[in-house]
């Protein structure tokens, strides 16, 4: 599903968190959104799924108005995973990403043997089919996180959209995640703070800073001196994987 922001202004007070933002990201891509702490990656995102409207501009999933829609409609078309988990934490692992078959549903409809099979899908893709009838009040962070990204995959989405969702997670998890989600062949935008991961899992690179984005595209145009230095004050370069000739990101503390 094509995403587009147009314009976009969004934020908490009367000064705008993100501003003049205008993307427009094809079906299948794979965006990781970068940036420093409070740039406003996850301010963004959440113009996305409805967690915060636009102040100036609009968001098209497709041909359609994100804010116009129903929001049934959008519940059904992107999954979230945000830093929150949907119903608090006294469901189990299983009913947590149940959840995720709702937008699905009609009112009185209750989840069925296909819904069933998908959501216990899921939770095998994410690994978590051995924590899934524990409640999310006793699972690690990782764990959690896991099982909220097993919700988002429940719901089938067009768009999955992911605010940092390695967070928490081992580096074994870490790359089985972003290689899952890459997978999947349905549009990806990720808040990420692993560079590194991004370079290697993401189609696109979205750079933010200070609200504003400062660089978009491929990451070999994005990840480049100049942008670690202004947006990261960091001295970084992309370089290829001496073992498998992927892009790997190398940082340094800016001298000078
Ligand atoms: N609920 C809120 N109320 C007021 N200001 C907020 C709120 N959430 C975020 N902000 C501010 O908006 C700006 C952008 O925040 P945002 O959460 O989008 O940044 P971020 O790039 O996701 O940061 P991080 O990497 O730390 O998660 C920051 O200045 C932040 O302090």
């Amino acid at each position: 599903m094509k995403l587009v922001f147009d314009g976009v202004a969004a934020g908490y007070t009367e000064l705008p968190a993100v501003h003049h933002a205008t993307l427009t990201i094809a079906q299948g891509e794979f965006v990781a959104v970068i940036g420093p702490n409070g740039s406003g990656k996850s301010t963004l995102l959440k113009t996305v799924y409805r967690a915060l409207r636009p102040r100036a501009g609009t968001v098209l999933l497709g041909d359609e108005d994100v804010w116009a829609a129903r929001h049934r409609d959008v519940a059904r078309r992107v999954g979230v995973l945000g830093q929150d988990p949907p119903g608090g934490y006294d469901f189990t692992a299983r009913e947590a990403v149940r959840l995720g078959r709702y937008p699905h549903l009609g009112a009185f409809d209750r989840l069925g043997a296909t819904d069933e099979a998908i959501v216990a899908q899921a939770l095998e893709r994410t690994g978590a089919t051995g924590i899934a009838d524990r409640p999310l009040s006793t699972l690690s962070g990782g764990e959690r996180q896991r099982v909220l990204l097993a919700r988002a995959l429940a719901q089938r989405p067009e768009l999955l959209v992911l605010d940092e969702p390695t967070n928490h997670l081992d580096p074994a998890h870490q790359m089985s995640t972003l290689s899952l989600v890459a997978s999947l062949g349905v549009t990806v935008l990720a808040a990420l703070h692993t560079l590194d991961l991004a370079a290697r899992y993401a189609t696109t690179i979205v750079a933010i800073k200070a609200g504003t984005i400062a660089a978009a595209g491929p990451p070999a145009e994005v990840l480049t001196p100049a942008v670690f230095r202004d947006v990261f004050a960091v001295d970084g370069s992309l370089v290829s994987d001496p073992v498998d000739g992927r892009p790997r990101v190398l940082l340094r503390e800016l001298r000078g």
